[in-house]
């Protein structure tokens, strides 16, 4: 397949852009870098710098090739940010997304495959655990909301010109790629994990708590942590299910961890302790997020392969012990 990449350069995009690579699809990756790097965009892909949000450059880049896919990663992503910039991230999302959605119908790009997040559930009067593909939504943050909206938009994309999408519900990305190409590396970092890993080495001040007073065993929130590549695996299998119908999937390991559990977690793994503080919460978190998986194994066979916490703690701990200023490592 021919694969076009938006936010190829990122986190998870670069993860599935690799995969994609690794089982013999051509890749274009569209990026801005704003979060991104050029190091993390795998060999072998071709890369456009280019901003979702200039919708004639965008279209014009359509134009000049074609495509069977879109894979659409690039977004504002951070929970605490989108409360303090709220209609940045609202407009931000929604027209960079529209934009592209545009553009694939008048190019002839027949499938989406949208990163979708578990922030569109807010669970601050606990439905029942783990979240359905079905449970109410109500996001919790106006990044969570923006994110709704594009959902939508593709409905009403598929409805009226036939767009085929997977609208994928991550729960926490986490982890890095096993043969250590690849990893996860913000700037600055906001996600607890890497953060906790870098406290761990001494290459930060203690990691502070967002909250210790949650309604949970240990007072800190719940989050269902899954691996960058099991997450890429989804998005292959993905493509080949919305041949005929659109499909909205969940995706974690079904079991969640406390914030001090990924702590103690990281202590196992690194055999440091990792230095803490309690602090205030952070607007716009949702006490517990644990996912129920089961439709996306049930339809296309997907299963985590990393299901022990370690083991998803540990990939990402090498990687950042062999990359300690992450993709400006030597
Ligand atoms: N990290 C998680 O745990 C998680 C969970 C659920 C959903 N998601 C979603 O997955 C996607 C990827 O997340 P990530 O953690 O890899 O984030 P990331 O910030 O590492 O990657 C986003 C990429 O998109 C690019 N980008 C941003 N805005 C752009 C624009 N206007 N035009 C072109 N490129 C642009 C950035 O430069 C970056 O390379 C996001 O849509 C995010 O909302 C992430
Ligand atoms: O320094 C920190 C950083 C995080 N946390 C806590 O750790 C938990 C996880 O926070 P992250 O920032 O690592 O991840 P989020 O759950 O906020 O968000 C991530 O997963 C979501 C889905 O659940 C989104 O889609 C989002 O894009 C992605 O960043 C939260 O309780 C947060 O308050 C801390 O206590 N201290």
């Amino acid at each position: 397949m021919r694969c076009l990449v938006t936010g190829g350069a990122g986190y998870i995009g670069s993860h599935v852009a690799q995969a994609l690579i690794d089982s013999g699809h051509k890749v274009t990756v569209l990026d801005n870098l704003s979060t991104g790097h050029i190091e993390a965009i795998p060999k072998g892909a071709s890369f456009e710098r280019l901003d979702l949000i200039e919708r004639d450059r965008l279209n014009n880049f359509l134009t000049r090739g074609k495509w069977d896919v879109a894979l659409h990663f690039a977004a504002l992503s951070l929970v605490g940010e989108s409360v303090t910039h709220p209609y940045y991230y609202l407009k931000q999302n929604l027209i960079t997304s529209i934009n592209l959605i545009e553009a694939c119908v008048a190019n002839n790009i027949k499938k989406i495959i949208f990163s979708s997040t578990a922030a569109l559930f807010d669970n601050t009067h606990p439905s029942p655990s783990p979240i359905k593909s079905d449970s109410p939504i109500n996001p919790a943050s106006p990044y969570g909301e923006s994110k709704f909206f594009v959902e939508k938009t593709l409905k009403w994309a598929e409805k009226i010109h036939n767009l085929r999408y997977a609208s994928l519900r991550y729960f926490n990305a986490a982890g890095a790629d096993p043969l250590g190409r690849l990893g996860e590396d913000h700037q600055p970092e906001t996600h607890l994990l890497p953060i906790a890993i870098d406290a761990a080495l001494g290459r930060r001040p203690p990691l502070r708590l967002f909250g210790t007073d949650y309604p949970t065993p240990d007072g800190s929130c719940i989050r269902d942590y899954i691996h960058v590549s099991d997450l890429a695996d989804a998005h292959l299998r993905a493509i080949s299910q919305i041949n005929n119908r659109s499909v909205t999937y969940n995706l974690g390991n079904g079991r969640g961890f406390s914030n001090l559990e990924i702590i103690k977690s990281v202590e196992r793994v690194s055999g440091r302790k990792v230095p803490w503080i309690p602090a205030e919460r952070r607007l716009g978190d949702p006490p517990i997020l644990i996912a129920d998986s089961t439709e996306i194994k049930k339809e296309t066979g997907w299963t985590p392969r990393f299901s022990d916490i370690d083991e998803i703690v540990r990939t990402a701990f090498t990687w950042r012990e062999k990359h300690p200023d992450g993709y400006r490592s030597p």
